[in-house]
């Protein structure tokens, strides 16, 4: 398309083609004359771009936003786009989308400055469809199913939103005697000293934890296991007040 693309993020990120990285948001909004988001829901982002970053935009430059709908301050956007501030916007997504097909339900009482933007002539609105691309979906398909396969194979949760995001480097099922320990538990004091406890007889090779809300998810690889061990190694921890699941992999 014949433009200069330039990108901010939180972590560092390997350039494409002749796309370069800038250190800070501000910069990437001083220099941009289309701004794109592509960022998740979080604290962090709520919000990202409000009045202070339209302010800091160039003038009669464009937003699009197809990531997720907290992300931008709506209602200061559409302050920024009748001062011609901003001088249009693209959005798929919004804090609160209707829940099924029908007309006139992207209202006021869904969003409260809906029927202001919908008025606006300098946007396109589209229902949240930024996903539907064949490419889009065969992406999500393929990286749906290696979550869950790596889930079940490994134990590994990363990428999950609703549940702690654990890891380990690959276990090596190679190596006799090893056994790789998945227990979810409540996340309340004492459990560590419990699980190392049960685990203490034989070598704990490597050991990661994390917690979210109440649910917490401990991998363990033990190794100088016998295989005569495992049964009761699976009950000790099944037995623990603190457990909601246990898996062995071996
Ligand atoms: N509209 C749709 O239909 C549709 C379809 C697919 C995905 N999405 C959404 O689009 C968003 C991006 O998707 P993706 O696949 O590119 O995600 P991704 O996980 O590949 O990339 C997100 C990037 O955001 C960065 N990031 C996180 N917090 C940040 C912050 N505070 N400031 C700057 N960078 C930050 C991360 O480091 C990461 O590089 C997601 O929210 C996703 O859910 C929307
Ligand atoms: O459309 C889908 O199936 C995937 C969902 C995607 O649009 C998203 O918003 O994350």
């Amino acid at each position: 398309m014949g433009m200069n693309v330039i990108y901010y993020d939180v972590v560092m990120i390997m350039a494409l083609g002749n796309s370069k990285q800038v250190d800070t948001l501000d910069e990437l909004l001083s220099k941009s004359d289309f701004v794109t988001l592509h960022v998740p829901a979080t604290s962090e982002t709520a919000n990202l771009l409000s009045a202070p970053q339209f302010a800091a935009m160039k003038d009669g430059a464009y937003v699009i936003n197809a990531s997720r709908g907290t992300v931008v301050d709506i209602a200061a956007l559409v302050q920024a786009m009748k001062s011609g501030k901003i001088a249009g916007a693209a959005l798929d997504v919004y804090p609160n989308e209707p829940a099924k097909n029908g007309e006139n339900l992207f209202n006021n009482d869904l969003n409260s400055w809906a029927e202001e933007l919908t008025s606006l002539r300098n946007v396109i609105l589209t229902p949240h469809i930024g996903g539907s691309t064949e490419e889009a979906q065969s992406s999500i398909g393929v990286e749906v199913a290696s979550s869950l396969t790596k889930y079940i194979n490994e134990g590994s949760s990363i990428g999950a939103v609703n549940f702690p995001e654990v890891s380990l480097r690959d276990l090596d099922l190679d190596q006799e005697n090893s056994v790789r320990v998945l227990y979810i538990h409540q996340n309340v004091p004492g459990v560590l000293k419990t699980v190392n406890n049960i685990l203490s007889n034989h070598n704990i090779e490597k050991q990661f934890t994390d917690s979210r809300g109440d649910v917490a998810y401990l991998m363990a690889d033990i190794s100088q296991v016998d295989l005569a061990d495992i049964k009761s190694l699976y009950e000790q921890l099944e037995q623990t007040p603190y457990k909601i699941a246990t898996r062995l992999l071996y």
